[in-house]
């Protein structure tokens, strides 16, 4: 086994993520010690009958104290909460960094109230599933995904490359962004797509000419794969609306004059643009496919199909 990179790593929140970085974390060796916190004792007492950590502490102050890596997996609304929490409470030089879906909010809630004797480098594993919790998290939810770091003007290059090397040896491939950018891009790449979700389940469930045990009984893949994101937690995409208002008004802005387009589309009959919209969009699915960034869900088994080219007369 490898020199453990940390000597102590405390995780506050151990959800779907911080249960899935403990689990990495021991499997890897990458930590002496795991000390865990969570709000909630029932959710630690959890963590501790699965064994995640070797410290449980009800306090995240006891957690994180001589702490040399402090996580925060917690909702991005409750960021600001926490860092007030554990900040006298941080040793000098330790890293503190995050998981969270947005970053302009998360670096104004936590930056204002953590020591400057701490490096704060906040970070967004782009690695989930709709499940949450800490019976949901495993050790290979990292494996070949991006990691987003977006420092701060003047981050210690040395802190920042520890972090970095922490996330590859969680098996994450590792890039640095401006916040304002990672909102603007997770907007259209996750927030809206889980929105368009959320819309979409929630108009199947509200009309009365098709009954819910149809929507049920004949959903289609299509549907199905939008019930998977809108099952995810309510708690967390409350709060990733509310943190990244801004870029996600924007994208839906766009999507909804796009929106408009297609269906002035349908109803004039105008094939030629549909097929033209639906031929560039088939080659960004192959791009993706391409770049080996399609994700096999373990717990659905989703095999990907590749469709061969389609012939010009189909
Ligand atoms: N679920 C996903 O697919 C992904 C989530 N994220 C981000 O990771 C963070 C955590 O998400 P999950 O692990 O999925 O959520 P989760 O719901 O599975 O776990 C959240 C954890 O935070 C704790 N918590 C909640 N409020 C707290 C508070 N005020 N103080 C202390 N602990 C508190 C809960 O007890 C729980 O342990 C969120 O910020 C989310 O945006 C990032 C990438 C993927
Ligand atoms: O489950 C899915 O399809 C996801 O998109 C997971 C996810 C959710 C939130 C993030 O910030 C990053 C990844």
């Amino acid at each position: 086994m490898a020199e453990p990179l940390f000597e102590r790593i405390a995780l506050v929140g151990i959800g779907l993520i911080g249960s899935s970085i403990a689990r990495v974390v021991r499997r890897e060796g990458l930590a002496g010690t795991i000390a865990i916190s969570t709000r909630r004792a029932e959710t630690l007492a959890r963590a501790k009958e699965l064994g995640l950590g070797d410290e449980y502490h009800a306090r995240a102050t006891d957690a994180v104290a001589d702490a040399d890596l402090v996580i925060v997996s917690v909702p991005v609304g409750a960021s600001g909460q926490v860092a007030a929490d554990i900040a006298p409470s941080l040793k000098p030089g330790a890293i503190v960094t995050d998981v969270g879906s947005t970053k302009r909010s998360v670096i104004e809630q936590m930056a204002p109230v953590l020591p400057e004797h701490v490096h704060f480098i906040p970070g967004h594993p782009i690695a989930g599933t709709e499940h949450s919790g800490p019976d949901a998290g495993f050790a290979e939810l990292f494996e070949g995904r991006w990691c987003i770091l977006t420092p701060l003007p003047g981050t210690d290059p040395q802190a920042q490359e520890k972090l970095a090397q922490f996330w590859q040896r969680c098996g994450s491939k590792v890039d640095t962004m401006d916040p304002e950018h990672h909102d603007m891009v997770l907007a259209i790449v996750s927030h809206l797509p889980h929105i368009i979700a959320y819309n979409i389940v929630g108009t199947a469930d509200d009309l009365e000419t098709v009954t819910k045990s149809e929507v049920i009984k004949y959903s289609a893949s299509g549907f199905r794969d939008f019930t998977r994101l809108a099952a995810s937690d309510p708690t967390m995409w409350r709060d990733v609306c509310l943190h990244n208002r801004d870029a996600i008004l924007e994208m839906l802005a766009r999507f909804m004059e796009d929106l408009s387009a297609l269906q002035r589309a349908i109803r004039w009959g105008d094939g030629d643009k549909l097929f033209d919209l639906f031929t560039r969009t088939r080659a960004i699915r192959r791009s993706i496919i391409e770049a080996g960034q399609e994700v096999d869900l373990p717990d659905f088994g989703r095999q990907v199909v590749i469709h061969p080219p389609k012939r010009e007369e189909d």
